[in-house]
């Protein structure tokens, strides 16, 4: 039985929203009110698999996954400046939550793809292409490819799953010049990420990155897409959201890359692997939600979260 996890109350934030695995609370100024100008984002120890958060969480998960993308917004400073405020937060999310520049957020989902797989492998074989983009004949799951490909989405509701979008519809969402500078940000910072990366043993296949705008000044009831479509180009592009985590990211073992099947995840084999074995007793395709994992599953999985974290920032996770 997958229990609903409460997101803590946190005194002096309000609790705004909770997506799969993360909450985002608003701090509160003296009045009681709601900062405007800043977030708290909050990075769970909830791991979901299959569109199901499964139980029990991952003791460690949000702090490694926090302080990875912390240490990525570093490595990818000279890229695009940040929205990072401070790590001064509740000891109740101490080392797993970051105060943030509240921005305002541009309406795409902006991913990009070193290797085909997943929902992009599904869109070549039907079509020859990947958003758009057409790319060679014979490729196969986990065929890298010759540069990442751009490929958004539309920010779907709460629950729902985000909508692929061509290049084209970013452009008529946030106009030709940010579309050209998230799509060539988007690209370089998987090209970074992959040049790190891969000399420490793991493949990012993809990853999916939130910018957001400095400088927008939305006018109190202005609309903000058609803010962003006429003024927004003028403005700062801020990496925003969390960068290059595993919950962001498809994390491939590199000695175990071998085009023409599935790969195997970096952190989420051990769950996968056992959710789907007869011992579980569960189908994916059933509908329900899946069991309770095993601790020895749950402590494997911490320890790949930990191993990926230290191989990557070559720090000891305290
Ligand atoms: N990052 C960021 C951000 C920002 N810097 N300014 C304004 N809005 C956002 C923002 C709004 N939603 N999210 C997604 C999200 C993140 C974390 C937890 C959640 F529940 C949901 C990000």
């Amino acid at each position: 039985m997958t229990a609903p996890f409460a997101p803590p109350a946190l005194p002096g934030y309000e609790h705004l929203y909770s997506g799969k695995v993360r909450d985002l609370y608003a701090p509160l100024d003296e009045a009681g009110a709601q900062r405007t100008d800043r977030l708290l984002l909050v990075a769970s120890d909830r791991i979901s698999a299959y569109d199901h958060v499964l139980d029990p969480p991952i003791p460690d998960k949000g702090a490694v996954l926090t302080q990875l993308s912390l240490w990525w917004f570093d490595q990818l400073a000279d890229l695009a400046p940040h929205h990072v405020v401070s790590t001064d937060v509740p000891e109740a999310v101490a080392g797993r939550a970051v105060l943030v520049e509240r921005l305002d957020m541009l309406p795409v989902e902006c991913v990009a793809r070193g290797y085909l797989t997943g929902g992009g492998l599904a869109e070549y074989r039907a079509k020859g292409e990947v958003s758009g983009v057409p790319l060679p004949a014979g490729l196969v799951d986990g065929s890298r490819l010759e540069e990442p490909v751009f490929t958004p989405s539309t920010k779907a509701p709460m629950g729902e799953h985000d909508e692929p979008i061509s290049y084209d519809g970013v452009v008529a969402e946030i106009g030709p010049a940010l579309a050209e500078q998230v799509r060539d940000l988007t690209v370089r910072i998987l090209l970074r990420g992959n040049e790190i990366a891969a000399e420490r043993g793991i493949l990012l296949a993809d990853t999916k990155v939130e910018f957001g705008l400095r400088g927008l000044d939305l006018a109190k009831g202005e609309d903000a897409g058609e803010a962003i479509r006429s003024r927004g180009a003028s403005c700062e592009v801020v990496l925003a959201d969390e960068v290059l985590t595993p919950d962001s990211s498809r994390f491939w073992p590199a000695e175990e890359w071998e085009p023409g099947r599935p790969q195997p995840s970096f952190d989420k084999q051990f769950v996968r692997d056992w959710l789907t074995s007869p011992e579980s007793g569960w189908s994916k395709d059933s509908g329900v939600a899946p069991p309770s994992l095993p601790a020895e599953v749950v402590q494997a999985t911490r320890a790949r979260y930990v191993e990926a974290y230290e191989r990557l920032t070559g720090t000891p996770f305290a």
